[in-house]
């Protein structure tokens, strides 16, 4: 039977998705979503992705990997996403409930999604939970928004129209706060790769990649899914093995030569939006902002009034000083971006990396993200690096570095 309704629902910080998606795939089913009585659906969601990467490392068993040598785990985001939608669309449900599906992919894999969508589309109802509006799907019918657990028609017209849309505040009142001390590395360069090159098995990841980075730079780092941007981040953090026996240097000491890996942590802050699902979020927005001065995650050591002052000029800064007694887990999701952006910063590391900091975020929460990290830029020492596959609009980086994909491995280029 041919399909004629889908449904796009927008989803901000407040909204309770994963209850609205199991409303959906379980019941009773929400008001406006009738036609689905009945029917089976399935869920393409990082979400469902966690439980199959659970379920290989906990059982050893595979299922949208069946076919392949490789462990869901150690695929790159795009190529998870792109082995769940297989395995989904081989399943033929009756309806799809999509989870923000462009988040992580490159330009050319959201135009493959896109199309195979609206080829499947004809036969199969589509719910699309949305954070940013660019991300509508053509063939969408009905507008919802989620407010917390209601779901309302979306608001249209000239004078509701700013209700949904309301204008963002991204200027952040202050300066960013110094650190308590200074960092003890004070070289120009902090990190150089020269010829690197990774392969895993008979598969040629990078390609005498060549990149210095400097003090103060801001960088984004670019490239298709698959490209090696997290390879080659995990050889800048010290984290991958094959870094030895090649020319990298961290902080100028050259991989394997003896280097602490403590040394190397301390230097760089590091934030990616898969860090915050790991935590229990038991701790008070100050104290995770307090847990970045110790590399600890909440609170284990008693604060010093210094650092607890610090905590607070950095909660000040990003307007959530009257949040700061609330639990984390509690926090929307941008909130909770801005305090561990806050907690990777406070000790003005000489790098900062952010690994797709805007995954998932709404386009009001996703700003404000990008004018705190324009700030950070301009107000600190600290170089970036920012991983993106969007073009984030408003984000100023001086150099951008992009992996391109070749048959021997990624080659590099500044552009
Ligand atoms: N441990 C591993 N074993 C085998 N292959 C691996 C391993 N780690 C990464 N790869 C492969 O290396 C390639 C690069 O992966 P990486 O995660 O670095 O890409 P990426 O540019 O970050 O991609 P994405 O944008 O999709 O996140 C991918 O094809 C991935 O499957």
């Amino acid at each position: 039977m041919k399909k004629s309704i889908h449904w796009a629902v927008f989803i901000n910080n407040n909204s309770q998705k994963d209850q609205f998606i199991k409303n959906v795939l379980e019941g009773p089913l929400p008001k406006g979503f009738e036609a689905l009585e009945n029917l089976e659906g399935a869920l393409f969601s990082k979400i469902t992705l966690n439980q199959f990467i659970d379920e290989e490392e906990r059982h050893g068993i595979q299922i949208i990997n069946k076919n392949s040598q490789q462990l869901l785990k150690t695929m790159s985001s795009g190529e998870q996403k792109k082995a769940l939608l297989k395995y989904i669309f081989h399943l033929k449900p009756d309806y799809i409930v999509l989870d923000n599906p462009f988040d992580n992919l490159d330009k050319d894999a959201q135009k493959d999604l896109k199309a195979s969508l609206d080829h499947i589309s004809k036969n199969t109802f589509i719910i699309q939970l949305i954070s940013r509006k660019a991300d509508i799907l053509p063939f969408i019918t009905q507008e919802m928004i989620l407010e917390r657990s209601t779901i309302r028609p979306l608001a249209s017209g000239p004078e509701v129209t700013k209700k949904d849309n309301p204008s963002v505040d991204t200027s952040f009142t202050g300066r960013i706060p110094k650190p308590i001390t200074p960092t003890d590395y004070e070289e120009s360069v902090l990190i150089d790769c020269k010829d690197i090159s990774v392969i895993y098995g008979d598969k040629r990841v990078l390609d005498k990649i060549n990149w210095t980075i400097k003090k103060g730079e801001f960088w984004q780092l670019i490239g298709p899914n698959g490209s090696g941007k997290s390879t080659l981040l995990s050889m800048i953090t010290g984290d991958n093995h094959k870094g030895y026996g090649q020319q990298l240097y961290l902080f100028g000491q050259r991989k394997g030569s003896g280097e602490s890996v403590w040394d190397i942590k301390k230097r760089i802050g590091y934030y990616t939006p898969a860090m915050t699902d790991k935590f229990s979020g038991l701790h008070s927005c100050l104290n995770m902002v307090i847990s970045g001065m110790n590399d600890s995650v909440g609170l284990y050591l008693r604060a010093t009034e210094n650092q607890k002052a610090l905590a607070k000029e950095w909660l000040i800064i990003l307007d959530m000083w009257h949040l700061k007694d609330v639990l984390f887990a509690d926090l929307s999701a941008g909130q909770q971006r801005m305090v561990m952006t806050a907690r990777a910063m406070i000790k003005h590391p000489p790098l900062l990396i952010l690994d797709e900091p805007t995954a998932g975020l709404d386009d009001e929460s996703a700003m404000l993200f990008i004018s705190l990290v324009n700030k950070i830029a301009k107000e600190s020492k600290s170089a970036i690096v920012f991983v993106s596959h969007r073009k984030e609009p408003g984000l100023e980086p001086q150099f951008i570095y992009e992996l391109q994909t070749t048959p021997e491995g990624s080659h590099g280029k500044i552009i």
